[in-house]
């Protein structure tokens, strides 16, 4: 018999017996085969890290698939973190279609809400955990090259269509994968803020679901998941979809049916699913151990978004 460990701090009630634990490590074995080498890039959302003890699991999550020969890539988001900072400095922030109209001042309020301290306790977590975590932004070594985002809309009455200008919102342009292959070589698992770097200089807030998703499409990634607050998508009766093909992903922007914060991770999904990456997910991370349930077993966890119907 293995030694007892120390106290651990992420154990969840003890509610399987030894048999079905054995079954449950065994059961991960051709997942962990399968995956071996691939990399995971897991977009964790602000509403996602609410919980400390879940966030404390989800360290282990991030910490257990590296350990099992995975190359998990970890991109942050940390909305509501940003907007309690911008309330206790008197900034207002309004959204169009999920993203933050971003100026001068907020953009600065941004930055330092992404890549200092949130970025700092992702870091902090996955190394009490026994990691090597590394936090980056998109600014260093250039990881995420942005551009301003225009957006435009159609007037409904009259047909002209007019551009939005939402400030410093930016949309990645490339993703320089050097610093990552580095990572890839060794023990470190990255944890990017999506913080995006201008050719000026200029800094871009860019919603953290896009800045994931061109990360994992450079990255060629296996999976990409999605860890939000809400079970996955929801229909127009509340209920879960679990399989969403494109096609009707499109058709519930349109109608309505998916609006928000949901929106932006939608696309994120389809333009990585249509770059090549085979799986992408938005997983309901108040699940304890999301992560390795949608890795390591059949059942998931959420919304797969799918080519095909
Ligand atoms: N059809 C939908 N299904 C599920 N959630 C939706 C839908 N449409 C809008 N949403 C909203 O999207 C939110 C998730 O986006 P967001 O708040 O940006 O999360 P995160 O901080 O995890 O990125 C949900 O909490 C929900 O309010
Ligand atoms: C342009 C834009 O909207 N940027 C986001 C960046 C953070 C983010 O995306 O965080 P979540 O994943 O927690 O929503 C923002 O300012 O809130």
């Amino acid at each position: 018999m293995s030694s007892p460990l120390p106290d651990d701090p992420v154990a969840l009630p003890d509610d399987l017996s030894w048999p079905q634990k054995a079954r449950v490590l065994s059961e991960a074995l051709p997942y962990m085969h399968k995956f071996a080498g691939q990399t995971i890039v897991i977009k964790y959302g602000g509403h996602a890290m609410g919980d400390p003890a879940l966030a404390r699991i989800f360290a282990r999550d991030v910490v257990l698939l590296k350990q099992v020969g995975m190359h998990p890539v970890v991109v942050h988001g940390g909305g509501p973190q940003i907007g309690r900072m911008l309330d206790t400095l008197r900034i207002q922030s309004t959204f169009i279609d999920g993203l933050r109209v971003t100026d001068a001042a907020t953009v600065d309020v941004v930055e330092m809400v992404l890549a200092g301290s949130i970025n700092k306790a992702i870091v902090t977590n996955i190394n009490q955990a026994g990691g090597f975590a590394v936090g980056l932004s998109g600014k260093d070594g250039r990881l995420i090259q942005a551009r301003k985002l225009t957006r435009s809309v159609r007037d409904p009455d009259s047909s002209i269509e007019r551009q939005l200008d939402l400030g410093f919102v930016g949309e990645p342009m490339a993703v320089n994968p050097h610093v990552l292959e580095q990572f890839r070589q060794s023990d470190i698992i990255p944890v990017i803020a999506p913080i995006g770097i201008g050719e000026r200089g200029e800094t871009y807030n860019i919603n953290a679901d896009t800045a994931a998703g061109a990360i994992a499409a450079e990255l060629k990634a296996s999976h990409l998941l999605m860890l939000t607050d809400v079970a996955g998508v929801l229909d127009g009766d509340k209920k879960l979809i679990q399989d969403l093909s494109i096609e009707r992903a499109r058709l519930l922007m349109a109608d309505g049916t998916i609006k928000g914060g949901m929106i932006p991770k939608v696309e994120t999904c389809i333009a990585t699913v249509e770059a090549g990456v085979n799986a992408s997910v938005i997983v309901d991370g108040r699940v304890p151990h999301a992560v390795l349930l949608e890795i390591f077993t059949p059942q998931g966890a959420g919304t797969l978004i799918r080519a095909v119907p």
